[in-house]
């Protein structure tokens, strides 16, 4: 077959392309022949052979030692922030191999807490030592010769810590890396701490921080009111060295049940806290961020469902705890949820109201609770409003305390009137009160005037007193108010109560149902409840649980204390005082129920007499002659009263 055109012009292609590289390798070859001849040529050849035999033979000497090394040496890096840093630092920290090194972190510490650790200095006179800590951020190299077998190199730097173990059995690291995990595990002496993220100043450590699991909860959730407690009650913060000092908060801290007024609190400042949890080193950071404050819990773990179960301890303690108490949460000032007071819990029986009237309530929030179902069937908000309005004193805040007791429920607590609520702030709390809780607002007729023609505000009365309408003004408005109640963003399942002594004074949009359901009047004292008031100040069986006083009535017979409470009841006119006044009165007879009963015309003549003589001076004479009458009829002068 004749050759095509195209096969014809390859052939001419590869004829040029040989000609030319022969021609170019001839020519390459006259020019090293050229620079060998020529003296300056062929000391430049010489010089680029040698050097390049001197820097292969660089390279081969540096590199066979590595290699051979390699045969004889087990290397491992292990990096900070990884658990495995932990188990191995804290194992070299047990066998003091730092305490040869030449760089050291020195401290002033009370010794008689450190063990495991080499001390320079131990006077024993229980004052502070100088403490000698290795100072594991400065590049190091030290030896150990571990269980007198293998020589391991430890070398640490910012990085991590790297081991070098000369052996040519790899099961040997194998074998330092198990104990020192098992160590880590059993050992009483908590690992150096690793800062969280974000915490430290150090970037590099903030880095590492990342890999172990740390959660963070803020004072305006209600975890960090679980945690706070758990790490409280279980001791986890013993080695505490800084306290605030509260004589408040007097159930809340670690002096729980005994009777000491003054509490030591762990310093939410900033503190470090490490403590072994189940079979984990966890470390707290209780630090002040802002308006409130932080806790961090970093457990030396890298399971988040460690984490979880830590927090669901904290919860499961806190929620057992909670049986024996009220918690009152109080805002922070801003729009979060903060502080909490633990109260005692009160009793519903010690609660005396009109027969009837603390069932129904009882009665009805269990049945608002239990029927959350029912609720979203019938396409109803699942909120309920209560309203206790009525004279001072007379059992409405009691009544709340009692039922929150008796329901396991919880009370958050905002006043209207306090200077960081407003209109968005209210509505953040509404937000965040969880279900099945008690929000409560006292004196909900303290924080807005009723609608008022503004010409009427600031006026003065006929004597000179400012106008009933001239109240603290509350920067929560009516509007706002009525629009935090409808919301479709308030929480479902709460129960709101609201309390007042001026009903009055309440618009009716306000407790009109749907945000205000149920309405209890609450009256002073009368019929059945003045005989109730002195039982209870004089029970007449010891071993009614309501009364662990013991004390039971003076050590009379019941029914000369069932005759005393007849006549008690029957010389305090009704509707006149209330509750709070009789128990001030009958404090001041506690274990005398016979003198309470002979100083009650005494006590009300003088309770008259105050109130004639700050509203009626004219009356004053009355009064006197009142008193007097009241002195003579029995002597009896009352030890302490109360209006
Ligand atoms: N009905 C009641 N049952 C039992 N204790 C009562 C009753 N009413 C008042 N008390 C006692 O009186 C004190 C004050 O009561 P409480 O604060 O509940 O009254 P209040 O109606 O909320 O008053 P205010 O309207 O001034 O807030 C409490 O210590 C409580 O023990």
């Amino acid at each position: 077959m004749p050759p095509t055109t195209s096969m014809l012009s390859i052939r001419h292609l590869w004829k040029t392309l040989s000609r030319l590289l022969c021609h170019s390798w001839k020519s390459a070859l006259r020019f090293i022949k050229y620079l060998l001849r020529h003296p300056q040529g062929g000391e430049l050849i010489r010089f680029l052979f040698l050097g390049t035999v001197m820097e292969t033979a660089r390279s081969l000497t540096q590199k066979i030692p590595d290699y051979v090394n390699g045969f004889f040496r087990v290397q491992a890096h292990f990096h900070r922030g990884d658990v495995t840093f932990d188990w191995v630092t804290s194992y070299l920290d047990h066998h003091q191999v730092w305490n040869h090194s030449r760089s050291f972190n020195v401290t002033a510490k009370n010794t008689e807490k450190i063990i495991d650790r080499d001390l320079r200095f131990k006077s024993g006179d229980g004052y502070l030592d100088a403490v000698y800590e290795p100072d594991s951020w400065a590049p190091s190299t030290d030896l150990f010769h571990w269980k007198k077998q293998h020589w391991i190199t430890v070398s640490v730097d910012k990085m991590g810590l790297m081991l070098q173990v000369w052996s040519l059995n790899q099961s040997v690291l194998d074998d330092f890396i198990q104990e020192a995990r098992e160590l880590y595990l059993q050992r009483s002496v908590p690992p150096p701490i690793v800062r969280p993220p974000a915490l430290g100043q150090d970037n590099d450590r903030d880095w590492f921080g990342y890999l172990l699991v740390t959660g963070f909860f803020d004072s305006g959730d209600f975890s960090y009111t679980w945690i706070l407690e758990y790490l409280q009650s279980q001791d986890f913060m013993e080695d505490i060295m800084q306290f605030s000092i509260s004589t408040r908060q007097a159930d809340a801290g670690w002096s729980q049940g005994k009777k000491d007024t003054v509490h030591a609190l762990p310093l939410q400042g900033n503190s470090f806290h490490r403590f072994r949890w189940r079979s984990y080193w966890v470390q707290a950071h209780i630090y002040s961020s802002g308006p409130g404050s932080q806790i961090a819990i970093t457990i030396h773990s890298c399971d988040k469902a460690v984490l979880l179960d830590f927090i669901e301890a904290a919860r499961l303690e806190y929620k057992e705890a909670a049986v024996s108490r009220v918690n009152v949460h109080l805002t922070d000032g801003y729009a979060n949820w903060g502080r909490v007071v633990p109260k005692t819990r009160r009793s519903f029986s010690t609660l005396i109201l009109p027969d009837g009237i603390k069932e129904t309530l009882l009665a009805d929030i269990q049945e608002f609770l239990d029927n959350e179902k029912w609720y979203t069937f019938a396409g109803v908000p699942h909120r309920r409003g209560y309203l206790l309005y009525g004279e001072p004193g007379t059992g409405k805040s009691t009544t709340v305390h009692a039922l929150a007791g008796e329901l396991g429920m919880e009370i958050y607590f905002v006043s209207l009137a306090s200077p960081g609520v407003n209109n968005h702030s209210l509505g953040e709390l509404f937000h965040s009160t969880p279900p099945h809780s008690i929000l409560l607002i006292e004196d909900i007729d303290c924080a807005f005037p009723q609608r008022v023609d503004p010409a009427e505000e600031f006026q003065i009365d006929e004597e000179g007193r400012p106008n009933e309408i001239w109240k603290p003004q509350s920067k929560v408005t009516l509007a706002g108010l009525l629009n935090i109640l409808d919301s479709v963003a308030s929480q479902e399942g709460r129960v709101l109560i609201a309390t007042t002594n001026h009903i009055e004074q309440l618009d009716p949009a306000l407790i009109r149902p749907g945000r205000i359901d149920m309405k209890i009047k609450y009256s002073l004292a009368m019929g059945e409840q003045l005989e109730n008031v002195f039982h209870r100040f004089y029970p007449d069986d010891d071993d009614d649980p309501a009364n662990p006083s013991g004390i039971n009535g003076g050590g009379l017979a019941a029914s000369e204390l069932e005759d005393l409470a007849r006549q008690f009841a029957a010389a305090v006119p009704h509707s006149k005082f209330s509750i709070a006044q009789l128990q001030g009165y009958l404090l001041g007879w506690k274990n005398d129920p016979r003198g309470a009963v002979r100083g009650i015309p005494t006590w009300i003549a003088q309770q008259e007499g105050e109130r004639i003589q700050s509203t009626e001076p004219g009356e004053q004479q009355a009064v006197s002659s009142a008193h007097e009458e009241a002195d003579n009829s029995d002597g009896a002068v009352p030890r302490l009263c109360s209006t």
